[in-house]
């Protein structure tokens, strides 16, 4: 993608739906007067009065404790510089967002329009009241230090700024485990350290206190080599001031074995990465762009152990690995302060959990094959599902042991669930299932490329790797179409009226007609079927042109199932096809069965759909616990109705005995596992969180479905087309551009798993 695409899609993010990154949602009912008058005046006063009393009660009362506030004055804005307090704002939001779906840590970012140390201190103390928790960010040297200073010396909450300690904690985990591969011991290195700001100094420091020699230090700033003689040097860049005769930083670079950069873009030259030691460790963390450009780095030494501030490189040191957790971890314990034994903590965990095996779904979301410890791989990776259940406990740990934790943690068990559950699993299954297709991308054929949320999907799908697109439709349309999308990628386009699309046309036509020759097709109308772009497109994937297909946005489910049945068929290990839709909520993505084929199953049909629905919750990481609808619960009715669905559980209780499945029973006990415990312990269920549910019948299905969609507004994934012989997705009529971009990992991930059991049958 070109420099300005990415730049105005940057805009575009930012800019729509709604402007910005966050929202307020509340957590309590509001919906009648007797919930507002608990909200609100009256009810609001008795809470009131207990925080008066004891303004402990505050913490049981509000959202305080866990409201992290992102104060910046927008003078060291990543590495643009003192942009102002607006200009700030996209960044601070980014930290909340961030804050938000790392540690379900709620971020409010505040933009203070002062550059005074005194006026911001005293701003903030006045706020402090609101908030669990003080995280500055963005802020310049040498204000930084004493702003931070003497906000923990006079809040009784934890504060902490990023720059400095986040980036601190990080790179020295990062630091440690690369010395560790480069066989050095970090008393021994000679570190430069290119940066002399808020981040700079507060790194260095922390490498200090792990062994690093002050001797073995050189720093530089804007003005080149802090030397001891140099007149007018703040304390901070007293501290690491050298006492060797040297000025810039190549003379500083030469025979050192680290570079850490905090400073600005594009200053460290290959000539100056050439003369350091060998095994060098390169840290260019200076954001959006780092000192020197990873891939020229790597191209100049291959040698060297590389890190930067930015994801699309390996070894990403950047502080967001750090302020969710270590604030998670702060708040839990209800911490006066973040001390040196909690960033402590917080390194050797970190620095330990990269040296561990890397679970599959971290792999997966970031397409790698294997990540291991080693010179691509010193650091954890941010959506490592690991972290919030190793480092937040760490740094409790170590507020309770240095007695700084006013709320200690009893049960670590209960904790590291409590953690896991804030993980939420809603956006993760999106994630997933993006990455899962990017692994191998497929050729996916777009039936209705003249569309223009088709066209718009198939270009994010090329863009971002999802699949190998092949547009069919209408060229002239398409060809438009792509010229205003600015979808200037060569991809085929197929338009099947087309003379060049002839041959295939016949070719198909001859295919179809053996196909449905004794069901009443003649070859005439096979030929006049193939200017049908379903039969076309659908014939495509059945002759092995494409590995998948995506249709239906612009025409009824009905119309476009009909073609799809002829042309591609039934698996013969099933007895029907069916369909899921995934929805995702708050509680994590839901399984729904059967939303779009199968109007009335019997119950040995209902028992397929469920097996085939659990095969598809497990392809997409979940272990399937599910429950059979009914009005009824467990044998209350004798109605025909609730009767099938006992007997679709009888079925399965027999067949697959190591399935969690149960039923007959309401939505309300499936879904709430409080309420089934109580009245049903004996439940298959009993202890589970349900994620599946089956129905009885296509119009409890397909109505919930759409209910749940457009009331609660979730994401959904569907209708997944399950027992079909190839990879072929039928999208629900005007589908938006997000629901077909997800089909179409869906049918990416699904020619993929087709494509392992065709090898593994061949390898048998
Ligand atoms: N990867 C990560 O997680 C993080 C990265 N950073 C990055 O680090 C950089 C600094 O941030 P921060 O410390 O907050 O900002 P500060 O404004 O506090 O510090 C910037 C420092 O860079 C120095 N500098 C400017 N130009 C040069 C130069 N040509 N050579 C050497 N030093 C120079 C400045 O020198 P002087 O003192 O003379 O003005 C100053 O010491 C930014 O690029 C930021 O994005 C920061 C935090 C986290
Ligand atoms: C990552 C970060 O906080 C910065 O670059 O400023
Ligand atoms: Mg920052």
């Amino acid at each position: 993608m070109s420099k300005e695409k990415k730049r105005r899609e940057a805009l575009i993010y930012h800019a729509k739906p709604t402007p910005g990154k966050i929202k307020i949602v509340p957590t309590k009912p509001y919906a009648t007067q007797r919930d507002l008058a608990l909200a609100y005046s009256p009810g609001v006063a008795e809470p009131c009065l207990e925080i008066h009393k004891d303004v402990e009660q505050v913490y049981k009362y509000t959202a305080k404790g866990n409201i992290v506030a992102v104060i910046s004055n927008g003078t060291a804005v990543l590495g643009l510089g003192d942009i102002g307090p607006e200009a700030s704002k996209p960044v601070m939001e980014g930290k909340s967002l961030l804050f938000k779906i790392f540690a379900d840590i709620d971020g409010i970012d505040i933009e203070l329009d002062t550059k005074d140390v005194d006026k911001f201190v005293e701003t903030v103390k006045i706020m402090a009241p609101t908030f669990g928790g003080i995280n500055l960010e963005d802020i310049k040297a040498p204000e930084a230090f004493e702003i931070e200073r003497r906000l923990k010396e006079e809040l009784n909450i934890p504060v902490m700024h990023d720059d400095q300690h986040g980036t601190a904690i990080i790179s020295a985990a990062a630091l440690l485990n690369a010395l560790d591969l480069a066989e050095k011991k970090i008393e021994d290195v000679r570190i430069v350290i290119s940066g002399a700001g808020a981040a700079a100094i507060s790194c260095s420091r922390l490498y200090r206190s792990l062994g690093a020699s002050r001797e073995n230090m050189v720093m530089l700033d804007s003005k080149g080599v802090i030397r001891s003689d140099r007149p007018e040097l703040s304390a901070e860049k007293k501290e690491f001031a050298t006492d060797r005769k040297i000025d810039t930083l190549e003379e500083a670079v030469r025979d050192s074995d680290v570079f850490i950069g905090l400073s600005i873009a594009d200053i460290l030259t290959p000539a100056m990465l050439k003369t350091m030691n060998k095994n060098a460790i390169v840290f260019a963390m200076a954001n959006p762009n780092p000192e020197i450009d990873y891939n020229l780095a790597m191209k100049t030494r291959k040698d060297i152990i590389m890190a930067t501030g930015r994801s699309d490189h390996p070894n990403q040191v950047n502080n967001v690995l750090g302020f969710p957790f270590i604030f998670r971890g702060a708040l839990d314990v209800r911490a006066t302060k973040i001390n040196e034994e909690m960033k402590m903590a917080a390194v050797k965990a970190l620095a330990d959990l990269a040296k561990q095996p890397v679970p599959e779904q971290v792999n997966i979301a970031y397409g790698e094959t294997r990540l291991t410890f080693g010179r691509e791989y010193i650091i954890p990776k941010p959506f490592d599902p690991r972290l919030i259940a190793e480092v937040p406990p760490a740094v409790a740990r170590a507020a309770m042991e240095s007695g700084v934790a006013r709320a200690p943690i009893a049960d670590w068990g209960r904790y590291r669930e409590e953690l896991l559950q804030r993980s939420g699993d809603d956006k993760k299954v999106i994630r997933w299932l993006m990455s899962r297709a990017k692994s191998m991308p497929k050729k996916i054929v777009f039936a209705e490329a003249d569309q223009l949320d088709v066209l718009k999907a198939a270009q994010i799908a090329h863009d971002e790797g999802i699949a190998h697109p092949i547009l069919l439709g209408n060229r002239k349309v398409i060809e438009e179409l792509k010229e205003e999308l600015e979808f200037d990628a060569e991809i085929p386009i197929i338009d099947q009226y087309e003379e060049d699309s002839l041959e295939k046309r016949e070719a198909y036509a001859r295919s179809y007609w053996e196909l449905r020759q004794r069901k009443g097709s003649t070859l005439y109308n096979s030929r006049s079927k193939m200017r049908e772009r379903n039969y076309f497109g659908a014939m495509m994937v059945r002759e092995g042109d494409a590995d998948g297909m995506i249709s239906g946005y612009s025409r009824s489910y009905s119309s476009v199932v009909k073609p799809i049945f002829e042309v591609i068929g039934r698996a013969s290990e099933v007895s029907r096809a069916a369909t899921v839709h995934v929805m995702i909520t708050s509680r994590g993505p839901i399984f729904l069965a059967d939303t779009s084929l199968n109007i009335d199953p019997t119950a040995e049909e209902l028992a397929e759909i469920t097996r085939m629905t659990a095969n598809l919750a497990r392809a997409f990481n979940f272990e399937p616990n599910i429950a059979l609808l009914s009005y009824a619960n467990f044998g209350s009715s004798e109605h025909p109705r609730a009767v099938k669905v006992r007997e679709a559980i009888r079925i399965l209780h027999e067949q697959e005995p190591d399935l969690v499945v149960d039923g007959e029973i309401q939505t309300d006990f499936a879904l709430n596992r409080k309420l089934r415990q109580s009245q049903f312990p004996f439940s298959k269920l009993a202890g589970k969180n349900v994620n599946t549910l089956v129905f009885p019948n296509l119009e409890s299905a397909n109505i919930t479905y759409k209910l749940i969609k457009e009331l609660q507004a979730t994401d959904t994934i569907g209708p997944i087309m399950l027992g079909l012989r190839r990879a072929v997705h039928i999208l629900q009529m005007g589908a938006s551009v997000e629901e077909i971009v997800n089909m179409t990992a869906v049918a990416v991930i699904d020619a993929q798993e087709r494509e392992k059991r065709r090898r593994a049958k061949r390898k048998k």
